[in-house]
C-alpha cells in the first residue's frame, strides 16, 4: 500500500483557484474538482487543512475597494475567505467527506469560531477543518493565515496550491526566462524578493522550521504527487 509523506498538512488555496476560468466567483466545476482531489488524500489518513483565499471575490471588487481605508478593505477581504470557505464545506459535504469551517473573525450563526483545540480534535476525528477569514487581523495575507494555522496545528508542511508551478528566479507571468526551483532555502526565497509568497509567511515557517511545497492547482494529480513526496513543484525548506 502506498504510503502518504505527511500525516497532517495545511494545504493553502488561492481564492483565484476556485474561479477557473470565470472572471470573478466560484466555478462548481472547478471546486467539485478540488475536492475530489483532497479527498483522495483524506483516503490516505493524511489529516487535511485548509486555508482559503478571497481573491476570487474579493479583487472583483478592488474597483470599489479603490481609495478605502485598508484595514476596511482588508476586513471585506477577509469575509470574501468566509463565503468560499462555506461553498467549499458544501462541496466536500455533497462529496461525502466531512469538514468543518472555523473563522478567525466571529461569525456565529454561519460558522464555527476558530478554537486551536477544537480544530486539532476536528482532524484528529479526519474532518477536513476549512480556516477562514485569513489571521483575523488586516494588513495580513492568507499565505501567512496558512503558515500560522500550519504552525498552530503542528503540520508537518504547508502546500501552497497556487496558479503556477512552483517558485521561479522571477515571476513567470512576466519573464519568460524564469526557470523553475526543485528547492530552495527560507533564506535565498526571502534575499531574492521571490514574490510568490509574502516575506511574513516565508519568515514565519523558516523560524518554525516547516517546509513549504509550491505547486500549482491546475494540474491534476499533483496535491497527490505532493503528499506522497514525489518531487512536485518547489520546496522551500530550512
Ligand atoms: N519568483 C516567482 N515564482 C513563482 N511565482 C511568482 C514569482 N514571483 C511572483 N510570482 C507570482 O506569484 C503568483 C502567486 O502568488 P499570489 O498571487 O499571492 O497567489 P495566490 O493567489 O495563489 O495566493 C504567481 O501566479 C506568479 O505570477
Ligand atoms: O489575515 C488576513 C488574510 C486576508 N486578509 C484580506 O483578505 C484578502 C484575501 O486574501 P488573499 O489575498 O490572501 O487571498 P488569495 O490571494 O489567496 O485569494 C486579502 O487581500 C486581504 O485584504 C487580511 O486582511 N488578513
Amino acid at each position: 500500500m502506498s504510503v502518504a509523506a505527511y500525516k497532517r498538512i495545511m494545504l493553502k488555496l488561492s481564492g483565484e483557484a476556485l474561479m477557473g476560468d470565470d472572471a470573478y466567483g466560484i466555478n462548481e466545476e472547478v471546486v467539485s474538482r478540488i475536492v475530489a482531489e483532497i479527498a483522495e488524500v483524506t483516503r490516505l489518513g493524511v489529516q487535511v487543512g485548509v486555508v482559503i483565499g478571497g481573491g476570487n471575490i474579493f479583487r472583483g471588487m478592488k474597483g470599489a475597494a479603490s481609495g478605502m481605508d485598508r484595514a476596511t478593505a482588508d476586513y471585506m477581504g477577509m469575509l470574501a475567505t468566509v463565503m468560499n470557505a462555506m461553498a467549499l464545506a458544501d462541496a466536500f459535504r455533497r462529496a461525502g467527506v466531512e469538514a468543518r469551517v472555523q473563522s478567525a473573525l466571529r461569525i456565529d450563526q454561519v460558522v464555527e469560531p476558530y478554537i486551536r483545540g477544537r480544530a486539532i480534535r476536528h482532524m484528529e476525528e479526519g474532518r477536513v477543518v476549512i480556516f477562514a477569514a485569513g489571521t483575523g487581523n488586516p494588513f495580513f495575507t492568507t499565505d501567512t493565515a496558512a503558515a500560522l494555522r500550519g504552525s498552530e496545528m503542528a503540520a508537518q508542511i504547508v502546500l501552497k496550491a497556487t496558479k503556477v508551478d512552483g517558485v521561479y528566479t522571477a515571476d513567470p507571468h512576466k519573464d519568460p526566462q524564469a526557470m523553475r526551483y526543485h528547492r530552495i532555502s527560507f533564506d535565498e526565497a526571502i534575499g531574492r524578493n521571490l514574490a510568490v509568497m509574502d516575506t511574513t509567511a516565508f519568515a514565519l515557517c523558516r523560524d518554525q522550521k516547516l517546509p513549504i511545497n509550491v505547486f500549482s492547482i491546475f494540474k491534476p494529480g499533483a496535491l497527490k504527487r505532493v503528499v506522497m513526496g514525489e518531487d512536485e513543484g518547489t520546496l522551500v525548506h530550512s
